[in-house]
């Protein structure tokens, strides 16, 4: 069985995606989530685009201890340069250059001739394998690139030293059964002295970016390239978690394998869900809150009968636990510190202590806490972003006029709680209005939604905000997470608020 590696760019492509913006902190998290989730490679960032990406960059090079860890650039020498500097600690670092060569982006984007586009790889290639060992080439807009010249373009980047060949199916333009024959012509016809690996890059505007990336590997691809939850630049791109489990339940076809460590899929994903702002639909393959459910009288009387009549994949295998160690207001620090040990969170003793406090709490109120009710718990808490926080919202209700409200927020920093007050015509409207007045910058509000995360009257509730910044036209979404749902509301409001805040005082 070949073993496929698994590269994440999450955290650069993913971060690509309208609406999200991990800060430095949450990019650390998530890097330090995807090595225990058994990713080799972590895209961590472009650390030439800004000195937060730049910070991000090299926070996580020094944060890493068996992933590699990558950062993109363009065929640009600066970019080069800020990329070594950001990677200088890493223990196994690697670059990735890319240049595009589809007509359309030679000539209308980059106004590069074909000649020039090949010696630009030529010379920054080169440059790159100067400051590294391992040297990832991409020809952007390979699948809308004539085949000819992409080989020309690829054995290029591979006889100035390139180790890696990553072909981006930048557009989400091509077919499963085109893409194969892609890698199948790349393998076949690059000479070389030294390894190379090559791998796919899929974006999934035609919905087909897994079937893509699985053709690739069918076809001689060693290495995948991809985000959580497929997070990315418009549709996104492949969501490896599916790659990863396809690979396993269909290894007899694939015949293949990855170092993933499927269990700890669900909570990787959610990890993603919960820094980026998007959650996961109810449908989606492999981690979405329908995958395991049956709803259909046959189908339940199938599994039923054995669950292996409309089950491929089963919830354990993701990491989706049977709540064997039931928790409630009785329960005390130990089986709690185990529940977050079955589900894969680990904590200082400070920081247990402070999610055991938010659990009793929380048990207080709801009868049966449930697992999902549990990583809600984790995440809500585990804001990144913490160094503006709720304390606490107030309301005083009346039916026939506008709504009040108090809130009261903590500023870390300087260590200053304030109470704000305001009116609005409801309730939300009210606590919103404080946080404006608390923050006093131009916000817009493009959407806000409620989502139940587990079922009944006593479910916690999961709000999340799209806003926009006026001033910049960056679009941000933020979630909250509570029992009570205007406390999310507030949360998700003032997460939103503290992104604009931030890039404002950039
Ligand atoms: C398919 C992808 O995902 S590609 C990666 C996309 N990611 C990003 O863009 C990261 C965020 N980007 C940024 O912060 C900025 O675009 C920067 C810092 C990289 C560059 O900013 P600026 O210097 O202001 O340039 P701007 O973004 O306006 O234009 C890009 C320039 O790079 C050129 N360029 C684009 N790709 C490449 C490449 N691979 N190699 C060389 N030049 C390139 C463009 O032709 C354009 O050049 P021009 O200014 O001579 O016309
Ligand atoms: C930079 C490249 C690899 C990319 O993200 C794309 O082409 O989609
Ligand atoms: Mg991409």
């Amino acid at each position: 069985m070949r073993k496929i590696e698994f590269l994440d760019t999450s955290l650069r492509d993913g971060e690509q995606t309208p609406g999200v913006n991990f800060s430095v902190q949450e990019k650390i998290d998530i890097a330090k989530q995807l090595e225990k989730w058994g990713i080799s490679a972590i895209e961590a960032g472009f650390p030439a685009a800004s000195p937060d990406s730049f910070l991000a960059v090299s926070e996580i090079a020094k944060a890493m201890t068996s992933t590699a860890v990558t950062g993109l650039c363009r065929c640009v020498k600066g970019d080069i340069d800020k990329a070594s500097l950001a990677l200088k600690d890493a223990k196994y670092p690697q670059v990735h250059v890319f240049i595009a060569t589809s007509p359309v982006h030679m000539e209308y984007k980059l106004k590069m001739t074909p000649d020039e586009v090949i010696a630009s790889i030529a010379e920054h290639v080169t440059y790159a394998r100067s400051l590294f060992e391992i040297v990832e080439f991409s020809p952007e807009d390979a699948t809308r690139t004539d085949k000819d010249f992409l080989l020309k373009a690829v054995q290029t980047a591979v006889d100035n030293g390139a180790t890696y060949i990553n072909i981006p199916d930048t557009v989400g333009y091509t077919t499963p059964e085109e893409f194969g024959q892609i890698f199948k012509f790349l393998i076949e016809n690059v000479k070389t002295d030294h390894k190379i690996i090559f791998s796919p890059h899929c974006h999934d505007d035609l919905g087909m970016a897994t079937a893509n990336t699985l053709a690739a590997i069918k076809n001689g691809a060693g290495r995948v390239e991809g985000t959580v939850n497929g997070i990315g630049e418009r549709a996104g791109n492949v969501a490896l978690e599916e790659v990863a489990v396809a690979l396993h339940i269909r290894k007899d076809y694939y015949q293949a394998t990855s170092d993933i460590v499927l269990n700890r899929t669900k909570t990787t994903a959610d990890m993603i869900s919960r820094y980026s702002g998007l959650s996961i639909p109810k449908n989606k393959a492999v981690t979405g809150g329908n995958a395991f459910a049956h709803e259909s009288g046959i189908h339940q009387d199938g599994v039923l009968k054995n669950p292996e009549t409309y089950e491929i994949i089963t919830p354990e295998l993701v990491g989706i636990k049977f709540n064997s160690l039931p928790l409630g207001k009785l329960s005390g620090r130990h089986a709690f510190k185990e529940k977050l040990k079955e589900l894969e969170f680990e904590f200082t003793d400070e920081e247990l202590n402070q999610h055991f406090a938010n659990f009793k709490k929380l048990a207080d109120k709801k009868k049966e806490i449930t697992d999902e009710d549990v990583r809600a718990l984790i995440l809500g808490h585990n804001s990144a972003d913490s160094e503006i926080t709720l304390e606490d919202v107030r309301l005083s209700y009346n039916s026939s006029d506008e709504q009040e409200a108090r809130v009261s927020i903590f500023n870390k920093a300087i260590q200053e709680s304030k109470e704000i007050d305001a009116k609005g015509s409801g309730s939300v409207e009210a606590i919103f209005n404080a946080i404006d007045n608390y923050f006093d910058q131009d916000v817009t509000l493009e959407s806000y939604e409620i989502d139940a995360i587990t079922s009944g009257i006593d479910a916690q509730a999961e709000v999340q905000v799209n806003v926009t910044n006026p001033k910049t036209g960056t679009h941000f979404s933020a979630r909250g997470i509570d029992y009570d749902v205007l406390k999310a509301s507030a949360q998700a409001y003032l997460r939103a608020n503290a992104f604009i805040k931030r890039e404002n005082e950039k």
